[in-house]
């Protein structure tokens, strides 16, 4: 039976990518952590998969195992999958390179010939191609060639809401997931037939991973500072404030006055009606997820690169005007929740540095007339706190 091997079995490892990887015909080998969820998953070697729509239904993944990450067994899996994926947290791509690499010269030394690829399934530009370049700091130039020749890396963009178990669980391994789901891969990039049916095979990536970033990522993480700000527990309840639904709408917009601007496949309409189908999705509700958990990590957030920094930056290029998404920044800086690490270390740099610089140094932004803009409304959500 094939085999691959998924690092990560947190939400999004078990309730999309395992989901999908078992439905292609997979035995599928989670690497984590965490000791206890590898227990777990090796005492049944199956959990449930719980779909929150109007009807609730449910669908068992079996036939899985689980290995600590940093062990030898871990490794030895590599030498005969098919397919490595990850959903660990971009920030944890780092801590699996070397792992990999490791996995990856057994494999050249006892399985040389056969190909494999790897897709890191992360909210980011190009996660693959950063997990790839990590790899190959860990490679010598011997192991780099081969790997050329016999390793894919495909960048992706997963889409499936996956929140924090939403009170429809009972077991530990009970994944909760809405209905939707999308997985974008880059073709070109794939090394040899690979066959995941509700996969969507791409020539470019670029248009389907700006499009979920921006509209969907983007707008959920300015429903969860905002939301954050007035003191909501969940998404449901923030995207219910008419005020901050009215934030979300307008981002979404500013986001897809700069794709359509990009990329002459898309325009106005379709874009527009992919935002409602987001918003919508936002609105479900069985659905309770966790302000904290959409919000989670604000310094990777509003980094140059992510989901509300580089459409405001895209979106100037056409529009004097970006209040939805300066509004959504501000947001972002005024998130203080002491139980996240990054939003702890935000607020210092704002006492540290000023609010201004602070932007700068987080986001790269350093035209004066945005970094005013921004300056003003943290200082009008002020009133929230
Ligand atoms: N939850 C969701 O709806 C979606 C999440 N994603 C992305 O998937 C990634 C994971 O997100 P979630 O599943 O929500 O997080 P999660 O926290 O539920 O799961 C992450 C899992 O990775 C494990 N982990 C952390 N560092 C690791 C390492 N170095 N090696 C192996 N395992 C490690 C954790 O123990 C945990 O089980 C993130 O990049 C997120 O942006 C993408 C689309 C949807
Ligand atoms: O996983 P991140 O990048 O911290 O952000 C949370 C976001 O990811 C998702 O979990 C899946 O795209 C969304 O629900 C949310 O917008």
């Amino acid at each position: 039976m094939k085999k691959a091997v998924h690092f990560g079995a947190g939400n999004i490892g078990r309730g999309f990518i395992g989901l999908l990887l078992h439905r292609a015909g997979y035995e599928v080998v989670f690497a984590d952590v965490v000791a206890s969820l590898i227990d777990d998953i090796n005492a049944s070697h199956a959990y449930r998969i719980i779909v929150l729509d109007e009807d609730v239904q449910t669908e068992t993944v079996d036939n899985v195992r689980a290995v600590l990450l940093d062990s030898a067994a871990c490794r030895q899996e590599l030498v005969d999958a098919e397919i490595i994926t990850t959903a660990v947290g971009l920030g944890n791509l780092a801590n699996l390179a070397a792992i990999i690499a490791e996995g990856l010269k057994l494999r050249r030394d006892q399985n040389p010939s056969a190909v494999v690829n790897i897709m890191a399934c992360e909210n980011a530009i190009r996660a693959t191609t950063t997990l790839k370049q990590e790899i190959l700091s860990h490679s010598d130039a011997e192991l780099t060639a081969w790997i050329e020749n016999h390793v894919g890396f495909a960048d992706v963009a997963v889409d499936r809401i996956a929140p924090n178990r939403a009170g429809y669980a009972s077991e530990p391994l009970d994944a909760v997931v809405e209905r939707y789901f999308e997985w974008d891969i880059e073709a070109p990039t794939l090394k040899g037939d690979v066959t995941i049916p509700g996969a969507t095979f791409v020539q470019q990536l670029d248009p389907y991973l700006e499009r979920k970033l921006f509209i969907l990522n983007g707008a959920h993480a300015t429903a969860a500072f905002a939301g954050y700000r007035k003191h909501y527990a969940t998404i449901l309840d923030a995207m219910q404030d008419s005020e901050i639904a009215n934030i979300v709408t307008r981002v979404q917009h500013e986001a897809i006055i700069g794709l359509v601007n990009r990329y002459p496949e898309f325009n106005m309409e379709t874009l527009g009606r992919y935002a409602e189908s987001v918003r919508a999705r936002f609105l479900n509700p069985h659905i309770l997820d966790d302000v904290a958990r959409v919000g989670r990590d604000p310094l990777r957030k509003l980094s140059a690169q992510d989901r509300l920094v580089r459409p405001l930056l895209l979106a100037r290029q056409v529009s004097e005007e970006t209040p939805g998404l300066v509004n959504a920044i501000a947001l972002g800086l005024c998130y203080d929740n002491p139980g996240d690490e990054a939003a702890v270390q935000l607020q210092q740099k704002l006492r540290d540095f000023g609010v201004k610089e602070t932007v700068t140094r987080i986001t790269g932004i350093s035209q004066e007339t945005i970094l005013d803009e921004i300056v003003a409304a943290f200082d009008k959500w002020q009133v929230f706190a």
